[in-house]
């Protein structure tokens, strides 16, 4: 069948024909505009405690490219911030552009970045990772902006892993790497009910989207691009532009954990 991409054939605007929840009341990205987010002092502050054994492989999955992590206890787990209870980290994965203007889903006033990272953690008040994401409190994700600037050295093993997974379907392991080492200085964030920014699009995310970006080289952006998008033996067409834009808001209230 006519699979989901970011190709103009099957591209985000064409969405909504195999999952109409695409036009849903909660969808994601949006475009955070700074001076309407309110500061909620109720907001508790972020606490990621993330364990290097639990991350496993890292996988071409033929729409961006995912570090996957055991999650069947609670080494790696979200608390605070929003959210109640502990979410456990399940994968990381990026988004990001064919050139350095573009790339990140979500936005800033309207600025977008030129990738944006996004650690997605389940609500272990559910049974599975599959059942909580057909939950409205199900997943959390935090979303972490990459910024043009100088080289980032805590990136370099992920891109370094890159070259084995040229290919949709390709995987490797990828094992003791503590993916804490890639958040900024500052854990201050904008929070948001929303949904998965592809495919089946569920309406079951808490987003967590960290105001202060980390640094990506130019350079370093060109390790991205070489993925394909494609298996091996296809015409290969490479993983860039694999963000969707923001949607609308639909009165939707975004909150600040900071003044
Ligand atoms: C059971 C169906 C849920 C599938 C969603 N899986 S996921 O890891 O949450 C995910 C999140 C996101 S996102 N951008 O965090 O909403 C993108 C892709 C995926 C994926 O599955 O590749
Ligand atoms: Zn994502």
């Amino acid at each position: 069948s006519h699979a989901w991409g970011y190709a103009p054939c099957n591209g985000p605007d064409k969405w909504v024909q195999d999952f109409p929840v695409a036009d849903g009341p909660r969808q994601s990205p949006i475009d955070i505009v700074p001076s309407q987010a309110k500061y909620d002092a109720s907001l508790k502050p972020l606490q990621l405690k993330y364990d290097p054994a639990t991350s496993k492989g890292i996988l071409n999955n033929g729409h961006s490219f995912q570090v996957d992590f055991a999650d069947d206890d609670d080494r790696s787990t979200l608390t605070g911030g929003p959210i109640s209870g502990t979410y456990r980290l399940r994968q990381f994965h990026f988004h990001w552009g064919g050139g350095d203007d573009r790339g990140s889903e979500h936005t800033v006033g309207g600025t977008k970045f030129a990738c944006e990272l996004h650690l997605v953690h389940w609500n272990t008040k559910y049974p599975s990772f599959g059942d909580a994401a057909s939950k409205p409190d199900g997943l959390a994700v935090v979303g972490v902006f990459l910024k043009i600037g100088a080289d980032n050295p805590q990136l370099q093993t992920v891109l370094d892993a890159l070259g084995s997974i040229k290919s949709k379907g390709s995987q490797t392991t990828f094992s003791k790497f503590d993916p804490a080492i890639l958040l900024p200085p500052s854990l201050d964030y904008w929070t948001y009910d929303g949904s998965l920014t592809t495919p089946p699009l569920l309406e079951s995310v808490t987003w967590i989207v960290l105001k202060e970006p980390i640094s990506v080289s130019s350079s370093q952006m060109y390790k991205f691009r070489s993925l394909l998008f494609t298996a091996e033996g296809e015409t290969p067409c490479c993983m860039v532009d694999n963000y969707r834009p923001p949607q609308p808001l639909k009165g939707r209230k975004v909150r600040a954990s900071f003044q």
